[in-house]
């Protein structure tokens, strides 16, 4: 996407967005409610077409008509899913994979792998949520998609089949496979994700890997210390945010961690301690809130 704007009618969806996604990468597109990630999707797979700036996937503009023969190269899996109820799990794949134009045989071995093989012969309208999350995954990735977007997928997983489902986007990302991934879920996801873009009404407040969104939010870094009767160096004493009895807790700009580090080292009488990086959720509120101000 290359300074992409898209509006609907005085509203705003999206100003000037620019991304670039390469083959393997696994990409999270994070914002708040309406902050334009659905709109991303959508123009991405051509069902929307830019009023400024342009698209393209696989080098074409998606929203042309020559791109339909790329499109079963595109998985999809839109947030709140729904199926045909009185179809079986097995039924509604078929019908998935005919309109993919993919062989029928690519069906059982993907609910095998999604852990639904065993319901496979009954009706979808018994299917608990989980359930039909897992089959919506399935239909997103017949045909061993090259691209993978992905809306709210772990929504309804509990958290064993949430972790085998990023096992599994980690096996297709290996395949060269590229995945966008939205999510208001953001604990536990920056260990799997490649890159993060934070949108926020419609414009692009923040984008990179993880170090480099905790260098551009400057936030600090956070060690948490156990320990009796702490003898604290000048350094420390002015790093000290908080005691309260035995726990000690010191901040310090995330440059200094090597420095925090060696006083740490000096100390005796430390039982324990624990660092805290920022996590991607105090990245994210970090640039949703000075966003807001
Ligand atoms: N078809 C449409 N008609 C009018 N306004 C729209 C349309 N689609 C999106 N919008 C508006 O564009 C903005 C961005 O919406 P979008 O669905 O992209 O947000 P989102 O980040 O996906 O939100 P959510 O997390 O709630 O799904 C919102 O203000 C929304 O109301």
């Amino acid at each position: 996407m290359d300074q992409v704007a898209k509006s609907f009618g005085s509203v705003s969806a999206l100003k000037s967005i620019s991304l670039q996604l390469e083959a393997g990468q696994l990409l999270g597109l994070f914002g708040h409610n309406g902050a334009g990630k659905t709109t991303s999707i959508k123009l991405i797979l051509g069902l929307l077409s830019p009023d400024d700036g342009q698209v393209r996937v696989f080098g074409q503009q998606p929203d042309h008509g020559d791109f339909l023969n790329q499109r079963a190269k595109i998985g999809f899996l839109q947030e709140n899913v729904s199926f045909y109820d009185q179809l079986t799990g097995e039924e509604v794949l078929r019908y998935f994979a005919k309109l993919k134009k993919r062989s029928k045989k690519e069906c059982m071995p993907l609910l095998e792998q999604l852990g639904l093989a065993h319901a496979a012969k009954r009706r979808v309208a018994g299917y608990s949520k989980g359930m039909r999350q897992r089959l919506g995954l399935a239909q997103a990735l017949l045909g061993e998609p090259k691209l993978l977007l992905l809306d709210e997928p772990t929504v309804g997983l509990d958290p064993l089949a949430t972790r085998e489902f990023y096992q599994t986007l980690n096996q297709l990302k290996h395949q060269g496979c590229s995945v966008i991934l939205c999510s208001h879920v953001l604990p536990g996801v920056e260990q799997y994700i490649d890159r993060a873009i934070i949108l926020g009404q419609g414009e692009m407040l923040a984008s990179g890997d993880m170090k480099e969104l905790r260098h551009q939010a400057d936030l600090p870094v956070q060690l948490d210390v156990t320990a009796n009767q702490l003898q604290l160096s000048d350094y420390l004493q002015q790093h000290l945010s908080h005691q309260s009895g035995n726990h000690y807790q010191f901040k310090a700009p995330l440059t200094d961690k090597l420095k925090l580090n060696q006083q740490l080292s000096q100390l005796s009488s430390i039982e324990d301690f624990h660092w805290h990086l920022p996590s991607l959720e105090d990245l994210y509120n970090h640039f949703c809130n000075r966003s807001a101000s």
